[in-house]
């Protein structure tokens, strides 16, 4: 950031080109015995946000300070708006903002002192960094706490000025780890909205790591599944979703008051149609086969209503079955293709991990 800056964040950004911002190649780290990142590839576009998701342990961390130069890869490569971290750390640092989970301030400064103190080490006049500081704590919903000290602020608080102090020197990408932590469901709220919304208005990408997958999945263009240093899965949440289907099979569930046998007839006999999936208490029926169904009805659920069937397809077929069901006579509640929420996708990828 250079001094003689417009007033507002979003009036000084620049129109950016499109085009990857972050890529990493084979990039590896081991401490010792242990590998933290194992060959991770990963490419993030200019204002995407993507969310880097895994357990504790996972790596993120460590895939975060070699991003940022804080720590050299074992072998592979980071680039970082066309920059290489390990050789050009500081050219990297003045691009992106890092908002670690354990942010520190000076307690015993206001939040407006705080945000120009690291303005001017950032190299911003004093003039230009009073404005800038206001502008930012504006942005970030906290003009009427600027004269509060930082010791008395919640962690929530902390971290919409976390992401003012990273703002401050105008960064083209913004790394936050597990930036809810320990917030209340609110702020948590108003905390991904500012993120989603600095990311639409000003350009920025930004790669943040979390464990909380609900959050996550509110805000993110595309998430990369992360599990002891290896991405085993990267997308945005429909086409994980469709990666799960197993072969390529869709699930369309069913609700009706009454399953009875003409049903089953009616909807096996839609072309597509390879499996009804009853609940454990019914009957099974596999079609072109006499084995019942596995022990296991992941797909099948209890509505108030009650029991919901999923039909296994080839293809959507959504609409052929409400017709066909419809036109069997039975009262239909209750159809949906079943689409899975980033929970179900990440359990299920560590559940396939598990059993491999
Ligand atoms: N400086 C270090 N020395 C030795 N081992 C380390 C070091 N830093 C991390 N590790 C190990 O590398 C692995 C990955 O750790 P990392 O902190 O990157 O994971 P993480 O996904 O960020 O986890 P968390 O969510 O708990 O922060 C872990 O097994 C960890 O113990």
């Amino acid at each position: 950031m250079t001094a003689g800056m417009t007033p507002t964040p979003a009036a000084a950004a620049a129109p950016l080109a499109a085009g990857p911002v972050i890529e990493l190649k084979g990039l590896t780290k081991k401490y010792g015995d242990t590998t933290a990142v194992n060959h991770l590839n990963l490419t993030i576009s200019r204002g995407e946000i993507f969310g880097l998701l895994g357990p504790n342990g996972a790596g993120k961390t460590t895939t975060i300070l070699m991003m940022l130069g804080l720590t050299e890869p074992t072998s592979g490569q980071a680039k970082i708006c066309g920059l290489n971290p390990a050789r050009e750390a500081l050219k990297v640092k003045r691009k992106v903002g890092y908002l670690p989970d354990d942010i520190g301030f000076y307690e015993d400064r206001t939040a407006l002192d705080n945000l120009i103190y690291t303005a001017r080490l950032n190299g911003i006049s004093r003039e230009d960094a009073v404005v800038k500081a206001a502008a930012l704590l504006e942005k970030t919903g906290l003009s009427e706490h600027a004269g509060k000290k930082v010791g008395a602020f919640s962690r929530g608080m902390r971290q919409r000025l976390g992401l003012a102090d990273v703002l401050i020197k105008n960064p083209e990408v913004i790394i936050l780890d597990e930036p809810t932590l320990g917030i209340d469901p609110e702020g948590v709220r108003e905390l991904l909205a500012l993120i989603s919304a600095l990311s639409r208005d000003e350009q920025l990408t930004v790669l943040l790591s979390s464990h909380h997958l609900h959050q996550v999945q509110q805000i993110c263009d595309r998430v990369g599944l992360f599990v002891q240093g290896q991405l085993i899965a990267a997308g945005d949440i429909r086409s994980l979703s469709e990666q799960l289907d197993e072969d390529g099979n869709y699930y369309v569930e069913v609700g009706v008051k009454e399953w009875l046998e003409p049903l089953d007839e009616a909807i096996s006999a839609l072309e597509g149609v390879t499996e009804i999936r009853k609940p454990a208490a019914e009957a099974g029926k596999r079609l072109g086969g006499e084995q019942p169904f596995r022990g296991e009805q992941p797909d099948a659920a209890e509505n108030e209503h009650g029991p919901i069937v999923t039909i296994v397809c080839d293809r959507d077929l959504t609409a052929q079955i409400a017709e066909a069901v419809i036109h069997s006579g039975a009262e239909l509640y209750y159809i949906r293709r079943k689409e899975y929420g980033l929970d179900d996708i990440y359990h299920r990828y560590f559940e396939r991990r598990e059993e491999s």
